[in-house]
């Protein structure tokens, strides 16, 4: 056997201790993400995410989906949602994730931010209804935007530029020790998808 044979599926950690995340570069091609891109734009049902910010709803202009193998619940700011079923092309993607890092997944948040005016706040992926220390894979079609860990007791910075089409693998003691925000910017004019899949422990 080639000992190089799966050079393409082996990626470093990129954080220095207390946990484990694997930047995997493209992992489609141009192509396929240009394709992947624009079906998720157009025909996954974005909605606003809520929040509750000084006991006031506000609607995110981020926009959020939420898919799975069955209709997981999923209840923040008070309000339950119910997870839609895998399509075809999410079942794809799903397989090549669980392909190259070796575990599974049941359900996946989608996320649009339709500029770099739209980020996400820093926080970790620690809700209790996903297996403890389960990886989390994470996907990028559209801009490239810059990912950023901090560490929560020490507050060192590791970051990361997520390219179109690219896989990044948070796994082990990541969610429980580090932080990770995606900023915003004014260099990116043009649309992001990440889709995070996740898996549900009920
Ligand atoms: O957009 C991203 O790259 C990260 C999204 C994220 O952290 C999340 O959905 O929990
Ligand atoms: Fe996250």
């Amino acid at each position: 056997m080639n000992l190089f044979e799966d050079l393409s599926e082996y990626s470093l950690n990129i954080l220095p201790h207390d946990g484990t995340v694997n930047y995997y570069g493209k992992v489609f091609t141009k192509e396929k993400s240009d394709f992947f891109c624009d079906y998720l734009l157009n025909q996954i049902p974005w909605e606003n995410d809520e929040a509750v910010i000084f006991g006031k709803l506000i609607l995110t202009k981020r926009k959020v989906a939420w898919f799975g193998e069955k209709a997981f619940e999923y209840t923040y700011s008070k309000r339950t949602k119910y997870a839609k079923f895998w399509t075809p092309e999410l079942l794809e993607l799903k397989e090549k994730c669980e392909e190259i890092s070796g575990e599974t997944y049941n359900s996946c948040l989608l996320n649009l931010y339709h500029d770099g005016s739209e980020g996400m706040a820093y926080h970790s992926d620690g809700e209790k209804d996903l297996k403890k220390h389960g990886a989390i894979a994470s996907l990028t079609f559209g801009a490239e935007r810059k990912f950023l860990f901090k560490h929560k007791t020490t507050k060192e910075k590791v970051e990361i530029f997520l390219e179109n089409g690219s896989l990044l693998i948070m796994k082990g003691l990541t969610q429980e020790n580090w932080l990770h925000r995606l900023p915003p910017t004014t260099k990116v004019k043009t649309p992001r998808i990440n889709l995070t899949f996740r898996t549900i422990e009920e």
